[in-house]
C-alpha cells in the first residue's frame, strides 16, 4: 500500500507531538527530533499523557498505547534521520528557520526517494523546495489541529514536486493515516486559513474596537453557527503568535488588508500571551 515506514517528525510542539501520535498510531516506526534535551522532554511527555489520556477514554488499548510508544523515539540530532522515508518538518511557523531546517535535511537523509515534508501553515513550499538539491520530493503535508481529532488534511505540491511524491504523499495520507486529503495550490494560506486567518482577525479587530465582550463574541459563533469554539478561543488554541505569523505571509502575499495583523494581536505576541501554550491569550488557563 505504501513504502513509507520510518518517519522523521522535526519539533514536538503541539503540532509535532500530535502528528508523531497519529503516525505512530497508525504503526509507522517515528523519530521525533527537538533541539535541546530539555524541549525533547516537553514533548515525550506531551505524547505519553496524550495516549495514556486515549486509552483512559476507551480509544486505544493499553496494548495498543505500549506498542505504540514502542515505535516511538527520540533524539536531538538530526543526523538521525538519515534512513528515513519521510520527515515531516512541524517548527515554528518561520521562514528562515525552516529554511535552514530543510537545507540540514537534505545534507543528512540519505535515501534517495525520502520526501521532505513541512506542515507550515502558510509558507509558500516551494521557497523550502530550492533550499534542497530535490525539490521535486519537497511537499507541504498540513494538519490541523489537534492532529489525532482533525480528520483533514491539505497536500500542497510546489511548482517543482513531482507527480510521484504527490501520490506517494496522498496514499499515505488517506490509506495509511486514515485522514480526509484535499489539494491545494501553493499559495499563503492554501484553501483552510485562508478563508479561516482573515474571519480569526475580524474577531480580534471587532474584540479591540470593543463592539463586544470576548465570550460574546465567541458565544455568538459557537451558539449562533455552531462552532465548536469562538474565534478568540480558537486563536488562543493555534496559538497568537502561529495566527500572527500565517497573517503576516499571506499579507506578504497578497497585500490585501484582510489579512492585516490588527495591532492588538501583535502587542499580545509581544507580550508573551501566545494563548494556551503560555497559559494566557484572550483567556487564562491557569
Ligand atoms: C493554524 C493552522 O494551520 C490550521 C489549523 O489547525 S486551524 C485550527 C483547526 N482546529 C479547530 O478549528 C478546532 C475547533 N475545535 C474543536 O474541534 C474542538 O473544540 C476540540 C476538538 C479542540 C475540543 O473539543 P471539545 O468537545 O471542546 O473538548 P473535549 O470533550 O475535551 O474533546 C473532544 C474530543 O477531542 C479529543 N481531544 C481534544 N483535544 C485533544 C488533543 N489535543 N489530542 C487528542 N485528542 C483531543 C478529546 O479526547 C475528545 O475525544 P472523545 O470525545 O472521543 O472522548
Ligand atoms: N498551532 C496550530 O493550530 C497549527 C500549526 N501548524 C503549523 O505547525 C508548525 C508548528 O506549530 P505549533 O506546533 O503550533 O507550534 P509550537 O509553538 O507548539 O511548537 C513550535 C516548535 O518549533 C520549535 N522551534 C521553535 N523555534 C525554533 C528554532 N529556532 N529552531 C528549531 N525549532 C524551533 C519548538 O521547539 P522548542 O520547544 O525547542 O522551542 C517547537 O518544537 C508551524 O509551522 C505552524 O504554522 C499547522 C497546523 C495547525
Amino acid at each position: 500500500m505504501t513504502d513509507i515506514e520510518r518517519v522523521g517528525i522535526v519539533g514536538c510542539g503541539q503540532m509535532g507531538a500530535g502528528i508523531a501520535e497519529v503516525c505512530a498510531r497508525s504503526g509507522l516506526d517515528v523519530m521525533v527530533a527537538e533541539t535541546t534535551g530539555e524541549a525533547l522532554e516537553i514533548g515525550r511527555t506531551r505524547l505519553h499523557n496524550s495516549l495514556s489520556k486515549a486509552a483512559e477514554r476507551g480509544k486505544i488499548s493499553e496494548e495498543e498505547r505500549d506498542a505504540t510508544l514502542a515505535r516511538l523515539s527520540f533524539t536531538t540530532d538530526l543526523g538521525e534521520f538519515a534512513d528515513r522515508d519521510l520527515v515531516i518538518e512541524a517548527v515554528v511557523e518561520n521562514e528562515q528557520v525552516k529554511t535552514e531546517i530543510f537545507q540540514i535535511l537534505d545534507q543528512v537523509v540519505t535515501r534517495p526517494d525520502a520526501i521532505l515534508a513541512s506542515n507550515t501553515s502558510s509558507i509558500p513550499l516551494v521557497k523550502l523546495a530550492v533550499a534542497t538539491s530535490r525539490p521535486d520530493q519537497v511537499i507541504g503535508i498540513h494538519f490541523f489541529n489537534p492532529a489525532p481529532v482533525q480528520k483533514l488534511v491539505e497536500l500542497i505540491p510546489a511548482l517543482t514536486t513531482s507527480e510521484g511524491t504527490i501520490s506517494r504523499a496522498q496514499v499515505l495520507v488517506e490509506k495509511v493515516l486514515g485522514k480526509h486529503a484535499i489539494r491545494a495550490q501553493d499559495r499563503s494560506g492554501f484553501v483552510v486559513n485562508a478563508l479561516l486567518i482573515p474571519y480569526l482577525l475580524s474577531a480580534i479587530r471587532m474584540f479591540e474596537s470593543g463592539i463586544a465582550s470576548r465570550e460574546d463574541i465567541d458565544n455568538g459563533m459557537e451558539l449562533g453557527c455552531a462552532h465548536p469554539m469562538g474565534p478568540l478561543k480558537l486563536s488562543d488554541l493555534i496559538g497568537l503568535d502561529t495566527v500572527a505569523s500565517v497573517a503576516d505571509s499571506m499579507y506578504d502575499e497578497y497585500k490585501e488588508p484582510l489579512y492585516a495583523a490588527p495591532p492588538l494581536l501583535q502587542r499580545m505576541v509581544d507580550a508573551g500571551r501566545l494563548g494556551r501554550k503560555t497559559g494566557s491569550g484572550f483567556y487564562s488557563y491557569a
